[in-house]
């Protein structure tokens, strides 16, 4: 895939970040021959953004970093939306191939640039853990969180507490999880943990209170203090969700 830089070169760094400015794709599509640094459009908030980040960090990848600016619309701009007609965060363009779904992006991370890694064991049962554990965080644990928390923050709805109730129902399921292993898929770091971290993380934005679950807590201090980079990958981005909820929710 060509895409023809807008912007001045990019910062070979997974921290450092650029102008503000898209990219143009150029058509067709093809495979390109030459290897090059992936590129990752994001937004440093975003919790799936900065699962990417953390994965990036843990292989010792660099990415080009590419901020897509939510608030004016730049994600339904045509040459983003040929890149990913979801008009979301993440996506990595990688040698020709354009992908988006955080989770999708961490498993072809490793596999093409970790493998053999822990992160993404390639023995079928370890992995099976690992994929019911990212399944796990996109369709019940974020999306419970998303359905409670991000009505109220942008669309300033009233608090559902039946909704909190679901979240905290699944914040049980990972403690359950958690049960008598250091990480959330047995005893070595995997991308669910880096997946899941950044989403439970983000519920700190919301004051729920998921350090009340022993398990939880336990792994969620361990996971800061082990992962590569955690507070450059996900630490940073973190409290640049939290402004952003404080500015939203002090109006
Ligand atoms: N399941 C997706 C969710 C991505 C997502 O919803 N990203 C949000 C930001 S956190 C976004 O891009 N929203 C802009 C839009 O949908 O137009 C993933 O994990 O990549």
């Amino acid at each position: 895939m060509e895409i023809k830089q807008l912007s001045e070169e990019q910062s070979p760094s997974v921290v450092q970040q650029e102008p503000r400015q898209l990219h143009v794709l150029t058509v067709p599509i093809y495979p390109s021959t030459k290897l090059t640094m992936p590129d990752l459009y994001y937004v440093p908030g975003s919790a799936p953004c900065r699962a990417v980040l953390l994965t990036a960090k843990a292989l010792n990848l660099n990415l080009n970093l590419k901020l897509v600016d939510l608030h004016h619309g730049e994600q339904m701009k045509p040459e983003y939306l040929k890149l990913n007609p979801q008009h979301t965060v993440p996506t990595l363009v990688d040698d020709g191939l354009a992908i988006a779904e955080s989770r999708a992006i961490l498993t072809y991370l490793v596999n093409k640039y970790g493998k053999g890694s822990t992160l993404y064991p390639e023995d079928p049962k370890a992995r099976a853990i690992v994929d019911q554990r990212l399944y796990f965080d996109i369709g019940t644990l974020y999306q419970r969180f998303g359905d409670y928390f991000y009505p109220q923050l942008f669309g300033g709805a009233p608090e559902d507490k039946e909704k909190l109730a679901k979240v905290d129902e699944a914040l049980k399921f990972l403690d359950t999880f958690l049960e008598g292993q250091k990480y959330v898929a047995g005893n070595n770091l995997t991308v669910a943990d880096l997946s899941l971290v950044a989403s439970v993380s983000s519920f700190e934005a919301a004051n729920i209170d998921f350090l009340k679950y022993g398990n939880v807590k336990r792994w969620y201090e361990t996971v800061k203090a082990t992962a590569p980079g955690y507070e450059e990958a996900n630490g940073k981005g973190l409290e640049a969700f939290k402004g952003l909820v404080n500015s939203i929710m002090k109006k």
